[in-house]
């Protein structure tokens, strides 16, 4: 035998292999990766078709976003023949009982519903619509028991009373009733958090955190939120409850749907019970608005050369006034022009989020009450194109908001006029800090808007921050402007410290000599170091000043990149206080670099 001829005919029997090998690998992954796009298509098309359900029935789960969750999880199995259980009806709900229920029938034609209502007459009226009508209590063992009858469940959903106490009795009590591989889900976990829910040590919350460090793996672990991790786990070493032993053998995977609305969640929690929530998360959760204020420009409502001018300016917001910037006497023409443009402007309604607001008259007259519903009304006829517009503003400011009183009409008027909108699911708000009153007041303004928020309208309006009406708050203070604004530095800097202790934006004060501009940029020098985050102009020739004070300079942004990488260099080698730059730094300073990237980032989308 030739060895040249049968060392090549080795050569290409295996060169034939590989191609082999390597065209049904290539094979393999072209058939996985079509799976992966098929699931990724249906779980987008359920999620977009869960979406139009939830808001065809009007059910809070749309103004949570919920169906991004179960559009995802439950989407995939939803031609199946499901038992589900819903713990609730929604019968104290402001907008009426029974959208869940009808939702989950629209979107699971072959499930079953079963559900436990405590509301007895409430309940009743839906009898026909279920497969088993539970009556009694969540949080009651006995009532619990009964469920029996209707188990195993495939799915079950705590949407209750949502107290510590509600959650966490269902969980342990019904949780032995749901199919091996079924899905429990709670929502509203957030509501432990707050003041009404405390009728517990221990929240739903709690014990999933505790079951989570049992099982030690953090693939048990998803979380929507970036940056919100758990601390290390292994730190922590308890025994396991009798009433957890159970579920700890039983659940395979856990997933956190405390995010209905972060911003709502983190708020509501204030300091009351910040500590539970930082001890198992990483501090720097991403609480600011997904976009900048650094200029806010004001631009008379009923004057039409200045409106047509609001497409051109690159400031980051646009305030249509209806307040201060009109005449008494033009107030219902700046209401019908800025109606129109949401109406009609195809650029406006492009480009809505966040950029373009409102300012009505101040809360509790006639005046606001005109503006809003006007401005944030349902439906408006679009004069000769026979059409409706259905476009609403996604920010509202509210100037001479003095007392927790007027947010509670604020909110009970914006809701009344828009509570059939249902795209209004979250509409930003900034409140005005103008008068001496106010200043006082400002904890329980705050604490009132963001508790009402999320208890009792579902995180449908969002308090976004607080804009300074300084010359208002001067003349209520009986104060002389000066050039450096000595006479301001208190207001300013508790207005400040407030907004940033809730997480809140700061808006500083106007720079009315619009044309000298180098005033204008010491004072927006002056607000951007006392930690405001952008400032009101009335000018568009005072944008770009403003906007330049406001984005971090090339030299911060470079300071703050190195800090970041040297403090994890320095985490690592076990060092909390290290040199950087001739300065000592530790987590603070960690934290004002990266609010400096934070904002970069936010300035380079838009
Ligand atoms: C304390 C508070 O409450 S502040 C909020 C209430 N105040 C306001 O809303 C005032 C807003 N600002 C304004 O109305 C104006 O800037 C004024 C009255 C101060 C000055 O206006 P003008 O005398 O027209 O200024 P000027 O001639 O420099 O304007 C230059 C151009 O910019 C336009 N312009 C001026 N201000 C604005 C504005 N705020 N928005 C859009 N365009 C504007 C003008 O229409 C003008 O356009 P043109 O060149 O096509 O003629
Ligand atoms: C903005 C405003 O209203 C003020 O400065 O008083």
């Amino acid at each position: 035998m030739n060895k040249p001829k049968i060392f090549f005919g080795f050569n290409l029997f295996i060169f034939l292999v590989c191609l082999f090998t390597l065209y049904k690998n290539y094979e393999k992954s072209l058939y996985l990766l079509n799976i992966e796009l098929n699931r990724q298509e249906q779980t987008n098309k359920s999620v977009e078709e869960l979406k139009k359900i939830f808001k065809k029935h009007g059910t809070d789960k749309y103004f949570h976003k919920y169906y991004n969750f179960y559009g995802k999880f439950i989407g995939p199995i939803r031609n199946e023949e499901l038992e589900v259980l819903e713990i609730g009806l929604g019968c104290g709900m402001i907008y009426g009982p029974g959208k869940s229920l009808l939702s989950w029938k629209e979107f699971l034609p072959n499930s079953k519903i079963s559900i436990l209502e405590y509301d007895r007459n409430c309940a009743l009226k839906f009898k026909n619509q279920t497969k088993n009508l539970f009556i009694g209590s969540q949080s009651d063992f006995n009532v619990l028991k009964e469920l029996e009858i209707g188990s195993p469940f495939d799915i079950i959903i705590d949407d209750g009373g949502h107290s510590r106490l509600q959650q966490t009795r269902s969980l342990i009590g019904l949780f032995p009733y749901l199919k091996k591989g079924g899905i429990y889900i709670i929502e509203d976990l957030y509501y432990s958090f707050t003041q009404e829910a405390n009728d517990s040590n221990r929240s739903a919350f709690d014990v999933l955190t505790k079951l989570l460090i049992l099982f030690n793996n953090p693939s048990f672990y998803y979380d929507p939120v970036p940056n919100f991790k758990l601390n290390k786990i292994d730190t922590f070493n308890f025994d396991i409850e009798p009433d957890l032993k159970y579920l700890y053998e039983n659940v395979e995977f856990i997933m956190f749907s405390i995010r209905s609305n972060l911003k709502t969640l983190i708020k509501s929690i204030g300091k009351q019970k910040y500590l539970t929530f930082s001890s198992l998360s990483n501090p720097e959760i991403n609480l600011t608005a997904s976009y900048p204020s650094r200029a806010c420009l004001y631009v008379p409502g009923n004057d039409s050369k200045k409106l047509s001018k609001i497409f051109a300016t690159n400031a980051d917001c646009v305030v249509l006034d209806c307040e201060d910037g009109v005449a008494l006497n033009k107030k219902s023409e700046a209401r019908e022009k800025i109606r129109n443009l949401f109406d009609t402007d195809q650029r406006i309604q492009n480009n809505i989020d966040g950029k373009f607001t409102v300012r009505i008259n101040p809360a509790e007259t006639s005046l606001a009450f005109e503006d809003i519903k006007t401005i944030f009304t349902i439906k408006h006829e679009i004069k000769d194109k026979n059409t409706t517009s259905n476009l609403l503003p996604k920010c509202i400011f509210i100037p001479k908001t003095n007392n927790a009183r007027q947010i509670g009409w604020l909110f009970e008027t914006l809701h009344e006029q828009t509570k059939q909108f249902k795209d209004l699911d979250n509409l930003n708000m900034f409140f005005y800090m103008e008068s001496a009153i106010s200043l006082i007041n400002l904890n329980d303004i705050i604490k009132t808007a963001l508790s009402l928020s999320a208890e009792k309208y579902h995180g449908r309006f969002n308090l976004e921050g607080f804009v300074f009406g300084s010359d208002d708050f001067c003349a209520d203070i009986g104060a002389s402007r000066t050039k450096d604004s000595v006479e301001l530095t208190y207001a300013r800097q508790k207005l400040v410290t407030y907004c940033k202790a809730y997480k809140l934006k700061a808006i500083d004060m106007v720079y009315i000599d619009f044309k000298d501009l180098e005033g204008l940029k010491m004072q927006c020098e002056q607000g951007a170091r006392m930690g405001f985050t952008g400032k009101q102009v009335i000018h568009p020739g005072q944008v770009d000043v403003c906007q330049n004070a406001f984005t971090p300079s090339q030299e911060k942004i470079e300071w703050a990149t190195g800090l970041v990488e040297a403090f994890e260099y320095h985490q690592k080698s076990g060092a909390g206080a290290f040199t950087y730059k001739g300065q000592m730094i530790d987590m603070p300073s960690l934290l004002q670099a990266k609010n400096i990237l934070k904002i970069i980032e936010k300035v380079k989308k838009i």
